[in-house]
C-alpha cells in the first residue's frame, strides 16, 4: 500500500518538534531523532526519571524498565516503559571447550612423523554402484576458514548430484604450509586446527588433511593431488561397492574462480602441472564475484583442451566472504560474527591471531573487495 494514502501518514519532512512531542512512544516514526544517552553539557537536571516521570525511588524496579538517563528534557511526555534490550554476549566469550573432540572425529597430528591420512568420515561403501566415486580437495590458505569455504563444498555437492554421474565419498581441506609466503598467513597448525573446528562442528562429511601443511618446503598443488591419489587409490585401493567390487576414486580440485584465473598468470603454475591437474584429476570451479571463469576457460589453451574435465559451479546465492576482510575486521576490533563459525572466531581470539598489520595492497585487492 502507498503510505501516502494512509490518512495518518505524515511525511518525515513535515514532522514538527511539537507533533513529535505529542506522540506516544509507539507512534514515534523510525526516523525520530536519536536522543543522546548521556548529557554532555551537564545542564539538564533530571536524575533517574522513572517511566512514569517520577523520581527513581518510586520506579518499578522489576528489571525491565530503564531509568531515563540525564540529558532527556523533564517535560517529555513519556507514558510507556522503556524496555531494556537484551544484550547477547558474543559466542567466543562462552567457555565451551575447543579441545573437546566430537565422537568419531580424529584430529590431525602436528608433526609429520605422527601423520596419518584422515579417513574417519570417508565413505567405505558406495551408495549407488552405478555411479563413479569422487573425492573433492580444496587447497588454499584458509587463514582463516570462513563460511564461504564451507559453502563451496555444499555447492559442489549439489552440482555433482545434479550434473554428473559421480557420487561424492569425501571432501578435504588441505591448508598450505608456512612456506607459502602470503601476507596474513597464520602459522599452519593454527589454520589446520581452525579448519578442523569448522568441519567438526558444522559438517558431517568434511575433513582436514594436514599433510601439505606439515611439509618442510612448499608443495605444488599437482603434488598434493598425487598425495591424495596415493592414499586413496594406491594404499586403500579405492572404495568398495555394495556388491563387493572395488572402484578407483576420481580426485578433483575444488577451487574458486580467482585461483583458476591465477593459472593464466606467468610463472605461477608450470604448464606440465596444469596438464597433470586438469588431465589426470580435474577441477570444480566456484564462480567468484569479479572473476569471469567461463571467458577465462575459453581463452586459456590448456584449460580449453581439458574443458570436459572442468565443472563450473554457479553461485546461486552470492557469497563473497574473504579471509582478508575477516582478518582486517579482527584487527579493527569489528564483529566477524556470521562470517566464520563461532568456534573459529573463538579460536582466533583465544590465540590472539590476526592482530599484526598487513600491507594495504593485500587488503584492497584487485578484485575490489
Ligand atoms: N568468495 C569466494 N568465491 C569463490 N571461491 C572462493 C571465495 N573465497 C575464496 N575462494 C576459494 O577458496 C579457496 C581458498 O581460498 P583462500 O584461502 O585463499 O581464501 P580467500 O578468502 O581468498 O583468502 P585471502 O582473502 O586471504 O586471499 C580458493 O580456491 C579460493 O579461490
Ligand atoms: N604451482 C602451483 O601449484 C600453485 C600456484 C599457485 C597457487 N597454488 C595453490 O593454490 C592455493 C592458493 O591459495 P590462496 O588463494 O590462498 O593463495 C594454494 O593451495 C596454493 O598452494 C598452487
Amino acid at each position: 500500500m502507498d503510505p501516502r494514502k494512509n490518512l495518518d501518514f505524515v511525511p518525515p519532512s513535515e514532522i514538527s518538534e511539537t507533533s513529535c512531542r505529542n506522540m506516544s512512544v509507539s507512534q514515534i516514526p523510525d526516523n525520530a531523532p536519536i536522543q543522546p544517552f548521556f548529557d554532555t553539557t551537564g545542564t539538564t537536571t533530571t536524575p533517574m526519571l522513572s517511566a512514569q516521570g517520577t523520581s527513581g525511588d518510586e520506579s518499578d524496579d522489576s528489571g525491565s524498565s530503564l531509568d531515563i538517563p540525564q540529558g532527556i528534557p523533564t517535560n517529555t511526555d513519556i507514558t510507556q516503559k522503556f524496555v531494556v534490550p537484551e544484550i547477547h554476549e558474543p559466542a567466543y566469550q562462552i567457555s565451551a571447550n575447543l579441545e573437546e573432540v566430537p565422537k568419531n572425529v580424529r584430529r590431525q597430528a602436528t608433526q609429520l612423523a605422527d601423520y596419518e591420512f584422515p579417513v574417519h568420515r570417508l565413505a567405505t561403501v558406495m551408495k549407488d554402484e552405478s555411479k563413479s566415486p569422487l573425492i573433492l580437495v580444496a587447497c588454499g590458505s584458509f587463514s582463516p576458514i570462513t563460511y564461504l569455504h564451507l559453502r563451496m563444498f555444499e555447492m559442489a555437492l549439489d552440482a555433482v548430484r545434479d550434473q554428473t554421474r559421480f557420487e561424492v565419498i569425501g571432501g578435504y581441506y588441505s591448508p598450505v604450509s608456512d612456506n607459502y609466503k602470503k601476507a596474513g598467513l597464520a602459522p599452519a597448525h593454527h589454520r589446520v586446527r581452525m579448519c578442523e573446528l569448522a568441519c567438526e562442528r558444522t559438517s558431517s562429511w568434511l575433513m582436514v588433511d594436514a599433510w601439505e601443511s606439515l611439509q618442510r618446503t612448499y608443495t605444488r598443488t599437482a603434488v598434493v593431488l598425487d598425495h591424495f591419489n596415493t592414499e586413496v587409490n594406491v594404499k586403500r585401493k579405492g572404495i568398495r561397492t555394495a556388491s563387493g567390487k572395488r572402484k578407483g576414486v576420481k580426485i578433483m580440485l575444488l577451487a574458486g574462480g580467482d585461483l583458476i584465473e591465477s593459472m593464466g598468470e606467468p610463472n605461477v603454475w608450470l604448464d606440465s602441472d596444469l596438464r597433470h591437474i586438469l588431465g589426470r584429476y580435474g577441477c570444480m570451479i566456484v564462480e567468484r564475484t569479479g572473476s569471469d571463469v567461463r571467458s577465462f576457460l575459453l581463452s586459456h589453451d590448456i584449460m580449453y583442451e581439458h574443458r570436459h574435465n572442468v565443472l563450473v559451479i554457479k553461485q546461486l546465492i552470492y557469497n563473497d566472504i574473504s579471509s582478508t576482510k575477516v582478518r582486517l575486521f579482527i584487527r579493527r576490533n569489528m564483529s566477524v560474527q556470521y562470517l566464520a563459525p563461532s568456534s573459529v572466531t573463538r579460536y582466533i581470539y583465544e590465540h590472539g591471531l590476526y592482530l599484526e598489520p598487513e600491507p594495504v595492497k593485500t587488503v584492497m585487492s584487485e578484485r575490489g573487495d
